[in-house]
């Protein structure tokens, strides 16, 4: 990796910390570390100077922008309460730091910036853009998470998500971002059979049962050095699990019919399409198992929750199809039928979708509705029309209830807002994406309701 050239920029949220600003960014350039004289060109580290956890300098943070990392300085004599901290990492800070003396050695503060930026070189690099296609920033988030943890620890992995989301490449891209230099080995737990999972997972010596003419690697064997991947662990049998936990937590583990234990140095990721927690309290899944393999988790996004990535996706496999024809291209309508359609198998359902549109295509020229096979036609075209008859009465009667067309705005877009922060389990990044607005300007409009006006 390329060494990381400096990028701070420094952010007084009042003026009275401008002093204070300027101080640190003498330390920092004492430190060999240059500021930024614009905060335009490439991936930057913010760092904002607060000295409170107010409505305005919260505002002066969200204005930063989300496409950075923005570290919070609070610049005051009395360490923060853990309330207020958390307040500020909730307007969008990535870490909260207390500031007391804008001369103490920045050394914890270039070791974050450093780490945060390493991070977005490697999360913007080719070969992670054009294999884990996606600009949403739910997907941008999850990149981050999965680059800091593939390159920079070497944690387990529990990767969950439901089908066609991608866990799989998320596996391959935490093996290659490792750097560990071993193989990636997958295991796809729902091929396991009872009699040979034993054989399959740690191999058996020379006559260990019938038919066993030779002595076998099994996967631990085979992960040595390199990563370990178990695919649908969720599927995996009770007493499979049983066996698993001593290789897992101490990484030696015994062939079927052998006596000495074998060390093994992998790195493990496990994915499943399951609820581990649920499967837990059915009795389904282990719980000492779940806690060994999740030593950090991750979630993949169905993709109506990241429906801005449907287009770049579209385009992604397109070309892959095309390759030969450069340029091929979707017309509005089909790019509108992909928006509006429902993708129940996630990106895998999507690329089918592209595929079939592609080999429907012929000729040169945008790919036409024409192309969307008959039986597929009729999702985009039946969407119930809206507003409907049920929001026409809905507005009526809040007209005659007197209400002015700003109330009547704001209650719709309030109420939308409650809606879609139930159905997404509170999350507010998930709210802002279905809503179509930024996680920041969500975070502010729900702060901004008056005292007196129910909580969003
Ligand atoms: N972000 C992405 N960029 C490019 N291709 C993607 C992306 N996400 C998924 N895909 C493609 O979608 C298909 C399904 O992905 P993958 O096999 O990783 O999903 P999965 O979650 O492991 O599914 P399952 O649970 O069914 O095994 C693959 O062809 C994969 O290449």
């Amino acid at each position: 990796m390329n060494p990381i050239p400096p990028a701070i920029w420094l952010h007084a949220a009042t003026p009275a910390l401008s002093g204070q600003a300027a101080r640190l960014g003498q330390r920092l350039a004492r430190a060999g570390i240059a500021l930024r004289e614009s905060d335009k060109a490439g991936p930057v580290c913010r760092m904002v100077l607060m000295d409170e956890a107010n409505p305005a300098q919260l505002a002066a943070l969200a204005a930063q922008g989300e496409d950075d990392c923005v570290f919070a300085l609070l610049c005051c004599a009395k360490a923060p309460s853990p309330a207020a901290s958390w307040t500020v990492l909730a307007a969008g800070a990535a870490d909260v730091l207390w500031w007391p003396d804008a001369d103490a050695d920045p050394a914890p503060l270039l070791a974050r910036v450093q780490r945060r930026l390493a991070v977005a070189q490697l999360a913007g690099s080719d070969a992670v853009r054009q294999t884990l296609v996606g600009r949403s920033a739910i997907w941008r988030a999850l990149i981050e998470d999965v680059v800091e943890v593939a390159a920079f620890s070497a944690s387990s992995v529990l990767i969950t998500g439901e089908t066609g989301t991608g866990k799989d490449l998320i596996a391959q891209a935490i093996h290659q971002l490792s750097g560990c230099g071993g193989e990636l080995t997958v295991l796809d737990c729902t091929t396991l059979s009872p009699e040979l999972a034993g054989s399959e997972l740690f191999g058996h010596e020379r006559g260990a049962y019938t038919g066993a003419v030779g002595a076998r690697d099994g996967a631990f064997a085979q992960a040595d050095q390199g990563v370990l991947f178990l695919d649908e662990i969720g599927e995996l049998p009770l007493p499979l699990q049983a066996q698993l936990l001593r290789v897992v937590q101490e990484h030696k583990y015994k062939r079927v019919g052998g006596n000495s234990w074998q060390p093994s140095r992998f790195r493990l990721i496990c994915a499943t399409n399951r609820e581990l927690e649920t499967e837990v309290a059915q009795g389904r899944f282990r719980a000492d198992l779940l806690y060994r393999i999740a030593g950090w988790r991750c979630r993949t996004p169905p993709l109506r929750e990241r429906r801005d990535d449907i287009l770049p996706l579209a385009a992604h496999f397109l070309a892959a199809h095309a390759a030969p024809h450069p340029g091929c291209e979707l017309d509005p309508a089909v790019r509108d039928y992909l928006l509006t359609r429902d993708y129940p198998g996630n990106v895998r359902e999507l690329r089918q979708t592209v595929a079939r549109l592609w080999h429907r295509h012929c000729g040169c020229g945008p790919i036409t509705l024409g192309a969307v096979p008959p039986e597929e036609r009729a999702p985009a075209s039946m969407a119930a029309p809206w507003p409907d008859a049920a929001f026409a009465g809905a507005i009526r009667h809040a007209l005659d209830q007197g209400m002015s067309l700003a109330r009547i705005t704001q209650a719709s877009a309030d109420t939308a807002i409650r809606i879609v922060l139930e159905q997404e389990g509170g999350s507010n990044q998930r709210a802002a994406q279905r809503l179509g607005v930024t996680d920041r300007a969500l975070q502010i409009r729900r702060k901004a309701r008056p005292a007196d006006g129910p909580p969003l």
